[in-house]
Parts: structure tokens; C-alpha cells; sequence
């Protein structure tokens, strides 16, 4: 019947509006919600949300996204990350830790800091592409869940890839963003990192972050938060507070990242037309305390896509102990740098 359905809920106590034509939900707690398969048609009204809220916010939830959605939709829908990944036997096991830096397998808690005043309570696991990519191959623990977490990466392009080729590429121009396989071509960068935040203790409040605030690197950022899960997840908004971005079932989170934002810059102009690529982060202790499971998908262009030139000082990412380590970070950059040399370089400035 239809009950195993993954369908849209929205918890009571979150602030809705609807639209009064439709019927359909346009925001939750002031972000704006898109039906993931009006976009599939091009539904010109839904292109248009997408584009609204990636140059307000560039945060926005998708509904009626396939497979992912149906995750979200169910209590325990991500479990099977849990039980596979975060346990004794995977925790001991070196031949499955990711080495320091860009690389794959488990990252053990307090394996990585973005601002280092904070201590980020959280344990995770990173894999890309399974199709060994010059020397990246994941690294899976003996019971991980591989073919699910190989559907969900594939599933992450598929949204990836329309959200560039419905709304994205029209708006930047097929030049600026190096055509099909300039988003395409990203698919041996892209990455999915898990992340398992540890509930957090009564005393360690203020002292101890999930995630320091930052922005992403790269296209666009999809996560998928645990359904029932807590809210900690936080962006910054145009107005320099914090909101929240709760879970809702059968969403996922979509946020603009930098070199989406780089971008925009080379056709458009000014805060109303340009994307923006959100200041976020995640709160350890901030709703209740519990634990928490998101899924990471970050979406890179193509390595040799070109880093547009000039347009660098335009963000001032200076924040509480230190820079976002963002790629908007007021450095000098290297003439004709490509995407990939500076992902590299980001990279290294994330160790602890
Ligand atoms: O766990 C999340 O919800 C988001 C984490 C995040 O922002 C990141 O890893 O870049
Ligand atoms: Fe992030």
C-alpha cells in the first residue's frame, strides 16, 4: 500500500508557509522548499525557487527526490550506515582509516578541525567514486553496507547532474561552467562524508562544536539528515544570525558552495543576481544534546575547471578563531589556477 511510502512530513512543532495556489509547501522554518520532480521537468516556477534561494540564503530543501528521500522519510531510514561504520571493530582497524587529509575510509573523532579553538565531536567516513580513481580507492570496512552506500552515491549524482544541467548551467552560461562535463567531470572529486556527531555531555556546552562554521568548496552541498534525528545543523543568513535547519522526513538539504558562488560572478552581479554560498555549521549541544547521522554529499566541478580571477575579495570570511578556511578566503590566487590545485591546497589547511 502506500504506507512504506516515503512521504512528505513535517513535524509539528516546525514553522510552515504554503502556497496558496498549489497547496504545497514552499517554506519550513523560512527556507524554501522545492518538489525535486518539478524541477525533472522544468517546471518553471521550481527553477525559479531553486535560483531564488541559492542567491538569498543558497540553502534550500528538496522533496520528491527518489531513493534519498525515502531514506529520510523513515526512522532508521540511515542506520545502515550506523551499524556497518561506527563500531569497535571498524574504530581498530588501521587498514580502514583514512589517511590525514583528502583521503577515504574511517576518520576517527577529533580527526579534523576547520577553526581550531573548537573541538568537533564527531566520527565520520568518507568515500567517492568505487571505481578505483587513481589511487582513491574507498576503503570499506569488511560489513559495510557497500552496495547502498555505492546506490546512495549514485544517487547523489543523479541529483547533482539535473540540478546543473535544469537550473544551474542556463543561469551561468555553458562557457563559464565548461559544459556537461564541467560538472560531470567533478565525479572522481565528488565525495560523501558521513558523519556520526557523539551526544554530547552537560558541561561541555559552548566548549565543543559538531562542525566549526565554514562554507563549502565546491558546486553544491547535499545532506541528508537522520529522520527524528536533532536539529544542529545552522546557517548564517543575510543578516548574520543563526538559523536552523532542522531535519524534515523525506527531504534533503541543498546548499550552494563556493565555486558555484565563483561562478556566478562571471555573468552577473550584485548580492540580488549573484549565489550565495551559506556560512554554516554544526551545533554540538544544541537541540537536547543527542547524537546525530547526516550524509555529506559534497559535488565538485571538473579538476580542470578554471577558478574565475578577480572577484576574490568580494566575501570577508574572517569569523570567530579564524578564517572559514573557504575558498572566498581574500588569498592571492595563483594566475590560471584550476579547481583542482585549490581543492588541494583547501585540503591541507583542514588537518588538525
Ligand atoms: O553534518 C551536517 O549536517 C553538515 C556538515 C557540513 O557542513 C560539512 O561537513 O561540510
Ligand atoms: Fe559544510
Amino acid at each position: 500500500g502506500d504506507d512504506d511510502k516515503a512521504k512528505f512530513h513535517k513535524p509539528r512543532h516546525l514553522q510552515a508557509t504554503f502556497d496558496p495556489r498549489t497547496g504545497e509547501m514552499s517554506t519550513i522554518e523560512g527556507i524554501r522548499v522545492v518538489d525535486f520532480e518539478d524541477v525533472l521537468v522544468s517546471n518553471a516556477a521550481s527553477v525559479d525557487a531553486v535560483l531564488s534561494a541559492s542567491k538569498s540564503s543558497g540553502i534550500y530543501y528538496l522533496t520528491n527526490c527518489g531513493i534519498l528521500c525515502r531514506l529520510t522519510g523513515q526512522t532508521g531510514g540511515l542506520e545502515f550506515y550506523n551499524s556497518s561504520l561506527f563500531n569497535d571493530r571498524v574504530r581498530a582497524d588501521l587498514s580502514v582509516r583514512a589517511d590525514p587529509g583528502n583521503s577515504r575510509g574511517y576518520i576517527e573523532e577529533g580527526g579534523e578541525a576547520g577553526v581550531h579553538k573548537f573541538v568537533e565531536r564527531k566520527e565520520g567516513f568518507e568515500y567517492g567514486d568505487d571505481k578505483d580513481a587513481g589511487g582513491k580507492a574507498n576503503k570499506w570496512p569488511e560489513n559495510a553496507e557497500r552496495e547502498k552506500m555505492n546506490l546512495v552515491f549514485e544517487e547523489m549524482q543523479r541529483i547533482k547532474n539535473s540540478l546543473m544541467e535544469l537550473v544551474y548551467s542556463d543561469y551561468l552560461g555553458e562557457e563559464v561552467v565548461g559544459g556537461k562535463e564541467g560538472w560531470e567531470g567533478g565525479r572522481n572529486l565528488d565525495l560523501i562524508r558521513l558523519f556520526r556527531y557523539i551526544a554530547c555531555a552537560d558541561d561541555e556546552d559552548g566548549k565543543s562544536l559538531g562542525s566549526s562554521p565554514h562554507t563549502d568548496w565546491g558546486l553544491l552541498t547535499l545532506i541528508l539528515q537522520e529522520a527524528g534525528g536533532v536539529t544542529a545543523l545552522q546557517y548564517r543568513d543575510e543578516k548574520m544570525v543563526w538559523r536552523d535547519v532542522p531535519p524534515v522526513r523525506g527531504t534533503i538539504v541543498v546548499n550552494v558552495g563556493d565555486m558555484l558562488e565563483l561562478l556566478s560572478n562571471v555573468r552577473h552581479s550584485g548580492p540580488a543576481e549573484t549565489l550565495t554560498s551559506p556560512i554554516h555549521r554544526v551545533q554540538h549541544c544544541g537541540d537536547g544534546g543527542g547524537g546525530r547521522l547526516s550524509v555529506v554529499f559534497f559535488a565538485y566541478p571538473d579538476e580542470g575547471l578554471m577558478v574565475p580571477q578577480g572577484v576574490i575579495e568580494k566575501v570577508g570570511v574572517r569569523g570567530e578563531g579564524g578564517a572559514y578556511n573557504t575558498l572566498l578566503d581574500g588569498r592571492e590566487r595563483e594566475r590560471g589556477a584550476t579547481f583542482g590545485s585549490w581543492l588541494e591546497e583547501k585540503w591541507r589547511g583542514v588537518k588538525v
